[in-house]
Formats: structure tokens, sequence, C-alpha cells
């Protein structure tokens, strides 16, 4: 396989903390990589290392066969989470300062395009929204027409409307054949973009493989919500059901049997609801918390 970049045998150990322990992956040209774990888990660690920001106790990371060497911030494009703009520059002399610091630079047309930025091109720094000021660290991160890029939490802190505004700018990336690597804490921001998740917990790899892959291998069940009210709580407690505060949740493998059971016991279905497992539900089992604080 002709991987975009290959991580072997990394780990990270300060005094008393291994961060990172043994982390192998490959991600392949092309591919959303998302890169999940609970706070601690060792995520910010290993793409530090990546991105050639601190450097590995032992073990290697390759971008297309090269080892990682002090020119690669010139092939990678990053979007940090916390970047400070300069005040009193407009979105269009930020594009032209970041553009100085690199040989190699996309056209700044194609960045604004790219990254929509052009309702807000002379706006102040200071006065962006948080969708338009992610969207001009995105600029940023592109900004040297890198093959990688790497996104951490790009979404947080975005309200709906423009979280989702954010995820078709990556997809248009994406589609250009960029290789792009994902922190997130919102599982339906994996769900939706990553090709390959890793879920990392206490510095090792838990598990990895596609959504679909870890979602069957893990779930054959689907889950069945009613309301609290319409179910008896001996019925529930004879089934094994889950007596919530306000809902009974009913896990089952054949929803049809147990609808035809729910009919049998005249349990009224309105506002039954039927849900199958998603990454949230995964992350959960695995780990034992929920992602999102
Ligand atoms: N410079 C350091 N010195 C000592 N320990 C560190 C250092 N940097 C990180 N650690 C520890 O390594 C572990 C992994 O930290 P890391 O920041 O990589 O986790 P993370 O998965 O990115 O967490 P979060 O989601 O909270 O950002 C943690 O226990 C952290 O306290």
């Amino acid at each position: 396989m002709n991987a975009a970049i290959c991580v072997q045998g990394l780990s990270k150990h300060y005094k008393d903390v291994r961060a990172v322990d043994n982390v192998s992956f490959d991600v392949p040209q092309g591919h959303c990589f998302g890169l999940l774990g609970p706070n601690g888990a060792g995520k910010t660690t290993t793409i530090e290392i990546m991105e050639g920001i601190i450097p590995a106790t032992s073990g290697q990371v390759h971008y297309q066969g090269q080892a990682v060497d002090s020119n690669i911030s010139q092939q990678i494009g990053i979007q940090f989470q916390h970047t400070a703009l300069q005040d009193f520059l407009t979105v269009k002399e930020t594009l032209s300062l970041f553009s100085s610091f690199y040989t190699k630079t996309l056209k700044q047309e194609q960045l604004i395009e790219l990254c929509d930025l052009s309702d807000f091109l002379n706006r102040d720094n200071r006065l962006l929204s948080g969708g338009q000021r992610q969207r001009l660290l995105l600029a940023l991160a592109l900004i040297n027409d890198p093959n990688i890029v790497f996104l951490d939490e790009p979404t947080t802190g975005l309200d709906p409307h423009a979280r989702r505004n954010f995820w078709q700018l990556i997809k248009n990336i994406k589609a250009q054949n960029k290789t792009i690597v994902l922190t997130t804490h919102y599982m339906d921001e994996a769900e939706q973009l990553c090709d390959d998740i890793v879920i990392m917990d206490k510095g090792k790899i838990i598990e990895s493989g596609t959504p679909h892959q870890l979602l069957s291998k893990h779930f054959q069940e689907i889950f069945i919500y009613l309301p609290k009210a319409q179910v008896e709580t001996a019925l529930a407690h004879e089934q094994g059901w889950k007596v919530m505060s306000d809902r009974v949740e009913i896990t089952t493998a054949n929803v049809e049997k147990t609808l035809a059971l729910l009919m049998h016991h005249k349990v009224a279905l309105d506002g039954l609801h039927v849900k199958s497992a998603n990454l949230d539900d995964l992350f959960l089992k695995l780990t034992g918390h929920s992602l999102q604080a």
C-alpha cells in the first residue's frame, strides 16, 4: 500500500508517564484519518510528533516513505486550535503575511474560493465570527498547498450550522486527494468525515478501522427507546430492560420480535424511537465514558 503517512512503534515517555506507548498506523493518500480518544489519551502528543514539533522517545514517522525532518513544515499544513491572529490585519492581509513564510504557496484566489472567504476578506481579524475564524485558520493551514493537512478539533465551539459548513469545506479539500488527519470530540463529525479512525486510550491504540467496520464488529444490536410511563416497571425488570428517569431503553438483536412482545403486553408505542449504534455508543463501550464532556 502506498501510505501517505506511516507511523511505526511510536512512543513518548515523560518521567513517569507513557504518553504514547508503541503506536503504529498507516494513513493512505487521500483519506481522512480520525484520531479519537478521551482527555489524556495521547492524541496531541502523537500528532505533535507527526508534525515534527516534539521528538519521539522511540519509533518513526514517514511521509511517502521519507522520515520527518526539519523541512517538514513546508510540506504539511496544520490548523492549530489556538492560532493567534495578528490584530489590526484584515483577512486578506493575513493571507499575504502567512504566504511570505513559505517558498511554495497556493494562489490567493484559490484559497479564498476553497475556504469560502470572499464575504469577509476586508474584515479585521478581531471582528470575525467563530465560523469565519475557523475558515481563515483552515486557509492558513492550506497556504503552502500541502499534501497532508492536520486539523486539531476544527469545529469545537461552532454552532451546528457553522459546523456543517465547515464539514463541506473539509470534504472539498479531501476531493483534491489531500490526506487529512483530524482530531475531534464530536463523534458525528468523525462518522461524517473519516475513512479510517483510531481510538486511543492511555497512550495505546484500543481500536482501529473504518467507522462501518468498527460499528458492525461491536454492535449487532439496535436500541429501542420508549417513554417510561408507557412501560410497566415489572415488565421492564422481567425483560432486563434499562429503566432510566424518563425512558426505558431496550437493546435487541431482533426488532420485530421485540415489537411483537411489546404489542403482546399492550404497551403503547407512541414516542417509540429506534436507533442504530453510532460512534458515540462505540466510544462509551470501549472507554467507559462518552467523548463529549
Ligand atoms: N510535557 C509533558 N510532560 C509530562 N507529561 C505530559 C507532557 N505532555 C503530555 N503529558 C501527559 O501525557 C498524556 C497524554 O497527553 P496528550 O496531551 O497527548 O493527551 P490528549 O489525548 O491530547 O488529551 P486532550 O484530549 O485532553 O488534549 C497525559 O497524561 C499528559 O498529562
